[in-house]
């Protein structure tokens, strides 16, 4: 049986004694080296918030096309912002392709929706009208600032765990970049799923330094088993107050390797009733925690000792993002969006 991941109570970050917040800490670093994931109750980002932001993306995603397509995301900008159509972003290219198949055409069944902080002049938020939703923005401002704090401080209480100046790693994030990341995975047929070349999302790692997901209780998010690599483990969902954190690539490049990128997929639900012909309608809220885009997400010298060796290369979060964003779409004009900022 593989070992489950650690659900950790978090309330110690908001009201803990120091002691607390140092147990916190070396099971949130323990969790997140094992599996690259780590759960957590009683966190800082009030349920009423979440439940608020559920009930929003739902009505967004229900508004005609004629509403999203004014704020449809341009793929040749470095950053996403507004509506995903379905089947645009490409996850397939992350880590599926192995460069065997001739002419892909997977894809996922998913639309997203994207934005980031409220002041962001370099890539504006693009927002449905107020008319067509009512108070969307304000929602998501907030969503966007709840996880912020949260994220600030397990960024605190990693760099803490692994022995370093508290803010080595909240100091490189302001949450200029930072994006939050809605998803709606439309019903989908269950043969579509099994034998086609669609996935609801193909297994990859998150670019930023962690994501939080907040999935809805229809289940299909499954992590990498890394004692078996290329198995994947249902999330189990044990209730609306959970917050699953996945560590990305950044703070693998940070941390030259010593703490690795969570794999991950969305596919049909686990404890779906074997005979339905359709998976259900599902959602997720994401929030990516991303390094300011001139900081360097090379390895920092903290995670270099003796011997060792950088084990990538030294990039600024902006060019990086970019890099990877064009892998999934495919198209070669993303790096112009970079070259201009
Ligand atoms: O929907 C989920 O549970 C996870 C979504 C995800 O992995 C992503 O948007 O990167
Ligand atoms: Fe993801």
């Amino acid at each position: 049986m593989p070992k489950t991941i650690p659900v950790l109570d978090a309330a110690c970050l908001s009201n803990g004694t120091a002691q607390q917040r140092a147990e916190f800490s070396a099971k949130f670093l323990e969790a997140l080296t094992e599996f690259g994931f780590c759960k957590l109750v009683n966190h800082s980002v009030p349920l009423p918030v979440v439940e608020d932001t559920f009930n929003k993306i739902k009505s967004f995603f229900k508004l005609p096309f004629s509403e999203k397509k004014d704020i449809i995301n341009d793929p040749k900008k470095g950053q996403q912002r507004g509506w995903s159509p379905p089947g645009e972003e490409k996850t397939w290219w992350l880590e599926s392709n192995t460069g065997d198949v001739e002419s892909p055409k997977f894809s996922d069944n998913k639309e997203s929706f994207d934005c980031g902080h409220p002041n962001d002049k370099h890539f504006p938020n693009r927002w449905p009208t107020q008319e067509a939703l009512p108070g969307y923005q304000q929602t998501m401002d907030r969503f966007f600032f709840d996880c912020g704090d949260l994220c600030s401080n397990l960024l605190e209480v990693l760099a803490s765990a692994m022995g370093h100046e508290s803010k080595l790693f909240s100091s490189k994030c302001t949450h200029e970049a930072t994006t939050i990341r809605i998803n709606h995975f439309p019903p989908v047929k269950r043969e579509t799923l099994e034998t086609g070349q669609v996935s609801r999302i193909w297994p990859h790692n998150d670019f930023g330094i962690i994501s939080l997901v907040f999935p809805d209780r229809t289940g299909g998010l499954e992590y990498e088993d890394r004692e078996n690599p290329g198995n994947f483990i249902p999330m189990p969902y044990n209730g609306d107050d959970e917050v699953v954190v996945i560590a990305s690539e950044t703070i693998q490049r940070w941390t030259n390797g010593s703490v690795r990128a969570g794999l991950h997929r969305v596919t049909k639900p686990h404890e779906m009733d074997p005979n339905a012909d359709m998976v259900p309608e599902r959602w997720s809220l994401v929030y990516f925690v991303k390094a300011d885009r001139h900081v360097n997400v090379g390895p920092l010298k903290e995670f270099i000792t003796g011997e060792e060796k950088p084990m990538y290369e030294d990039l600024t979060a902006l060019e990086y993002q970019a890099m990877r964003n064009a892998v999934h779409y495919p198209e070669p004009e993303q790096m112009e969006a970079v070259a201009a900022y």
